[in-house]
């Protein structure tokens, strides 16, 4: 049976992907669909092969992460197993135009034996696909092979600098060996929990904070085929988690923790080396701020100078501060300074209103009647300049609702117009009522051919209030100023990501992908039109998966 077949597939039951050459293995029959293989220390393994032939092993994980399932949402719940791949019975109808893979990546893995992690952001990243085909969904789950994650399953505990977690020290002088391997990054966590990319030249790429963790994976078969190792001589050891990546190019900041400032660097598809276009000084303060994400214009790169800043004391500490690895530095001001994409001269560097965010929108340049550039517009989703959303995050407070205490701090659609004319500042005011949206806001994507231009249609998570975490899917309409809003009692959503219309004219004109973790711990894959908003279909997937962040799409060739 090859992927064009798969029609033929009974579609009326859920159906795993069952075992089709068992010849590939060595290992023991036990049961139908089960083998035990004994060097895997007891893990059960799972022999089965997908429809395109392809055998996919399924370990899965202990029996604490299952009896957890009892007591917290599946949203923060471990994933249960390493890796899972089969067909989704498919309520509604997939538009047979949608032809390609979403791929989910997120921290999906939250304890290592007894040992259960701190922040959202700590979790060994989990990479989740859809594969959509002739209206047929195959999905699919399995756990990213990085050095941190292998080190701990190894080892049966943390071994890297993660997000907040950091390895327990036997004694005073392994804390020390630790400090001199974190300046050459080697105690870094290379864990590759955030995004993924599909690079121009076809690598699809899975990113965390730190360089290392830069790591190719193969969209069909998850599987991990090793690191993205830039071959320039940049240096540094962190970067934006969120690059821009188009067909023609990967751009992305590298922040300068000596000198603070950052480093605007552009990579060609089909190379591994990053050139410099230009170089931001920090105006202000001892560190950098976070550059989590940041936005671009057709001709300009945007570097964002946040109060919340990296900070050095903190990145060396064993055990975690409120901030983590950053602190709130208001007196350092905010800033955000416009570079030209072509030449890396610094056209405009104005002050802000004090801002937090860790996702940009989009941006996009005004032109007065003459086509001459007045100011750069940027969205983003904005905390109200509260850096509390951050320890928020933290898994007890998102395991802790009880349908009733509303925890989420209040976010908004902060745009900021940057003028051009040499004004040293900028505004930043919401671009709709927050309320449209009940307050949350965050998890953002836009039509991709609209990157860089004037658009008018973002796809965000926002709030059903009481909540401790966003819960709701809108669609915001920035020139109508409304938003249109989707929920499901005690659902948690992952971030709603939109895939054009191929031919599409309509900026809207597309579905919108979102998958969902049920109160119950169940879930399923969401598709709803991005145009009305409206549920076209869903999926039930074999058990919930946790939350995961960000996506991208790799459309069928
Ligand atoms: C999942 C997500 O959005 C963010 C993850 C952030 C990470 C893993 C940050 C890691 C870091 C270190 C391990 C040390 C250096 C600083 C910093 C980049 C925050
Ligand atoms: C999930 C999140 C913030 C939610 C707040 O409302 C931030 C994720 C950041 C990393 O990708
Ligand atoms: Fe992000």
């Amino acid at each position: 049976m090859d992927s064009l077949s798969l029609s033929g597939i009974c579609r009326h039951q859920f159906l795993p992907i069952t075992m089709l050459d068992f010849n590939q293995s060595n290992h023991r029959i036990e049961k139908a669909g089960f083998v035990r293989k004994p060097e895997t220390g007891g893990l059960t393994i799972t022999q089965v092969a997908s429809p395109l032939r392809r055998p996919v092993i399924v370990p899965s994980l202990d029996n604490e992460t299952v009896d957890r399932r009892d007591r917290n949402h599946v949203a923060w719940t471990s994933v249960r197993q390493e890796r899972w791949e089969g067909e989704l019975v498919v309520q509604g109808e997939i538009p047979l135009w949608l032809k390609g893979t979403y791929l989910r990546n997120g921290p999906g893995l939250w304890h290592i034996e007894d040992y259960n992690f701190r922040h959202l952001f700590d979790g060994y990243a989990t990479l989740v696909k859809l594969q959509f085909e002739n209206g047929i969904l195959i999905a699919g789950h399995r756990q990213i092979e990085s050095e941190a994650y292998k080190a701990a399953r190894k080892n049966k505990k943390v071994c890297f600098r993660e997000f907040s977690e950091v390895p327990k020290y036997e004694n005073f002088m392994a804390y020390v060996g630790d400090i001199a391997k974190l300046f050459s990054g080697a105690s870094l966590t290379d864990n590759a929990n955030t995004g993924v990319v599909k690079l121009g030249d076809g690598r699809v790429v899975c990113l965390t904070e730190t360089q290392k963790g830069s790591l190719v994976i193969d969209p069909n078969s998850l599987e991990t085929l090793g690191r993205l190792e830039y071959s320039d001589s940049l240096g540094g050891l962190i970067h934006s988690a969120h690059p821009i990546v188009t067909d023609a190019e990967f751009l992305t900041l590298l922040p300068d923790l000596v000198n603070p400032g950052y480093l605007v660097v552009r990579m060609e598809p089909g190379t591994n080396e990053r050139k410099v276009i230009g170089r931001v000084n920090c105006r202000n303060g001892p560190a950098p701020g976070w550059v989590h994400s940041f936005p671009v214009t057709e001709h300009y790169v945007v570097v964002p100078e946040m109060p919340l800043r990296y900070c050095a004391q903190n990145l060396l500490r064993a055990e975690p501060t409120p901030l983590y690895k950053f602190e709130w530095r208001p007196e350092s001001k905010a800033f955000l300074h416009v570079m030209c994409k072509a030449s890396g001269k610094i056209v405009a560097s104005v002050e802000v209103p004090l801002f937090v965010t860790f996702h940009f929108i989009n941006a996009y340049e005004e032109e007065d009647e003459d086509g001459r550039g007045t100011a750069i517009i940027a969205d983003c989703c904005e905390h109200n300049a509260d850096a509390t959303i951050l320890d928020q995050l933290r898994l007890q407070n998102l395991r802790s609702f009880n349908g009733k205490d509303d925890l989420l701090p209040d976010a908004r659609v902060g745009r900021f117009t940057i003028p051009l004319d040499g004004s040293p500042y900028g505004k930043l005011e919401s671009a709709l009522e927050p309320d449209e949206h009940g307050r949350g806001m965050d998890m953002c994507s836009i039509n991709p051919t609209k990157l860089g231009k004037k658009y008018r249609y973002a796809y965000a998570c926002g709030a059903q209030r009481p909540c401790h975490f966003p819960n709701t899917l809108t669609k915001l309409d920035l020139v109508k100023k409304k938003a249109k809003n989707w929920h499901e009692a005690g659902a948690v959503p992952s971030e709603p990501f939109f895939v054009a219309r191929p031919g599409a004219t309509e900026e809207d004109d597309g579905v919108v992908i979102s998958l969902i973790s049920e109160k119950n711990g169940n879930g399923y894959a969401l598709l709803l039109d991005g145009s009305t908003f409206e549920e076209i279909a869903r999926a039930k997937l074999p058990y919930g998966l946790p939350y995961g962040l960000h996506g991208c799409w790799v459309p069928k060739e």
